[in-house]
């Protein structure tokens, strides 16, 4: 059988991670895309690299725009990273009616709307298994699996390095430092940790599973974004206490005024699945109308797991390759008025409940003046925990824990509780879901 002839552009963790599970399970690949996977062409800036990881076994280039313009490639990975050069390579590539492989989410999240109607108009498919949630194949499931339903919401653990980050950090007692460096030196984070640490990442991402989940088009702009950078370990260890645990989640659900799409740390209750989800692992949680609720859990970063989801997209394209553009399964689910039935809700305007931390002076009257500021937001008090103050001290930690309400309606009541004279310093809120009964 004639082979598929692929471009391989990148050749750092995820694309030396690509060559090598190619290689080493050429057979099995082969059997299941029905012909032969072949890399013909390796662009990096690195040739030196590319040399070590191929051993040389196909052509080598630094000039990664000779390889989208090759007629010899059918398929092109794109694992360079970033929106720059990407962008134009992944545009270049559809232009020349070459199938794309990518795991770069920060371009499709920013990009993505332009990328996919090129592909659609020319007729080629872009596959970006890998760009969310690395291995597990939650692209896959989303867009084939629970095809037949209508998703309420998405909840999920999609950015490897915080989740490693926050778990090293209470288990280890290690410093953020030292994790996020270990964090970079085994391949998880992006080339500019940042990206990781803000939420950035988990905000790409969780925009492109938005789009798949509710057929409407990437706005990462409208996505509310909060990373780990400002987390204190201090309300790690009360929520702990109270029986949650603190993950960075993206969340994306459905209401009857619009999309909620945001990225933060949030407390989840200790006995859930996704809130044990430890290390560079992630869990994606998709409630849906008739499955109900399905927990997808793996590896979602390094060379190998990545490379799956890469390897995957590739074996999909080989199969479809020849199927009329018009039968295949959509890139996304577009609806031309989606915008107008689906607004995207401000996070103003998004109810959950919350995990508030306030230093108050030890005094009677402290308590009633607050709960009176939250009665007077229409917030209702869950639960409430005062610490003694430390010996010598006057002042001790008060933490609650509120029913749901509105983003406003709390901001507004934070406002109120800081201009209290007995209460010191800024009020530390979390965001707090139940995902699930
Ligand atoms: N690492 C992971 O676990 C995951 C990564 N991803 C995504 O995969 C993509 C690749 O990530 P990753 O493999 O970690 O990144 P790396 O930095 O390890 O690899 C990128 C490679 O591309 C090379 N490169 C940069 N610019 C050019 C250019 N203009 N022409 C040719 N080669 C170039 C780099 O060379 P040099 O180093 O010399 O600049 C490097 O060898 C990114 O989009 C990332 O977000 C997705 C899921 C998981
Ligand atoms: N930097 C990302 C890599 C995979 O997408 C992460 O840490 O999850
Ligand atoms: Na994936």
């Amino acid at each position: 059988m004639k082979p598929i002839n692929v471009g391989l552009l990148g050749i750092g963790t995820v694309g030396g991670g690509t060559f090598t599970v190619l290689q080493r399970n050429c057979d099995e690949i082969t059997r299941r895309a029905g012909r032969p996977i072949r890399i013909v062409a390796v662009a990096d800036k690195n040739l030196e690299l590319a040399k070590q990881v191929t051993g040389g076994a196909c052509r080598l280039t630094d000039d990664a725009f000779s390889v989208v313009t090759d007629p010899e490639v059918d398929i092109v990975i794109e694992l360079i990273g970033g929106y720059g050069v990407a962008k134009q390579l992944v545009m270049q590539a559809i232009e020349n009616g070459k199938h794309v492989v990518t795991a770069n989410k920060a371009l499709l999240a920013t990009h993505g709307n332009e990328i996919f109607k090129a592909a659609q108009d020319k007729g080629v498919m872009v596959g970006f298994e890998a760009a969310v949630a690395g291995g597990i194949p939650i692209i896959k499931a989303v867009r084939e699996g629970l095809t037949a339903n209508r998703i309420e919401w998405i909840a999920g653990i999609i950015n490897g390095t915080t989740n490693f980050i926050l778990s090293e950090m209470r288990d280890k007692g290690l410093s953020f430092d030292t994790v996020l460096k270990e964090a970079q030196r085994l391949g998880y984070a992006e080339a500019d940790p940042t990206f990781d640490i803000e939420g950035v990442d988990a905000a790409h991402k969780i925009t492109i599973l938005a789009s798949l989940a509710f057929g409407i088009p990437m706005q990462f702009d409208k996505a509310y974004i909060e990373g780990i950078s400002k987390l204190d370990a201090v309300d790690i260890k009360y929520a702990e206490q109270l029986g949650y645990r603190i993950k960075l989640l993206g969340i994306t659900r459905r209401t009857d005024e619009g999309v909620e799409l945001r990225v933060h740390p949030t407390l989840i209750p200790a006995k859930r699945l996704i809130a044990n989800v430890e290390g560079a692992m992630n869990a994606v949680l998709v409630q849906a109308d008739a499955v109900g609720a399905t927990l997808y859990y793996g590896k979602g970063a390094g060379a190998e797991p990545t490379a799956s989801a890469v390897i995957a997209d590739l074996v999909d394209i080989t199969r479809m390759h020849t199927a009329d553009p018009e039968n295949r399964v959509p890139h996304l689910a577009f609806q031309p008025d989606a915008m107008v039935e689906l607004p995207m809700l401000a996070m103003d305007d998004v109810t959950t409940s919350y995990y508030l931390r306030l230093r108050v002076a030890d005094k009677t009257g402290v308590l009633a003046d607050i709960t009176r500021i939250l009665a007077d937001e229409q917030i209702s008090i869950d639960a409430v925990i005062q610490k003694e103050p430390a010996d010598g001290e006057t002042e001790a930690d008060l933490i609650m824990l509120t029913h749901q309400t509105r983003e406003k309606c709390i901001k507004a009541a934070i406002v109120k509780i800081e201009g209290l004279g007995v209460v010191t310093g800024h009020v530390t809120k979390l965001r707090m879901e139940e995902l699930g009964k």
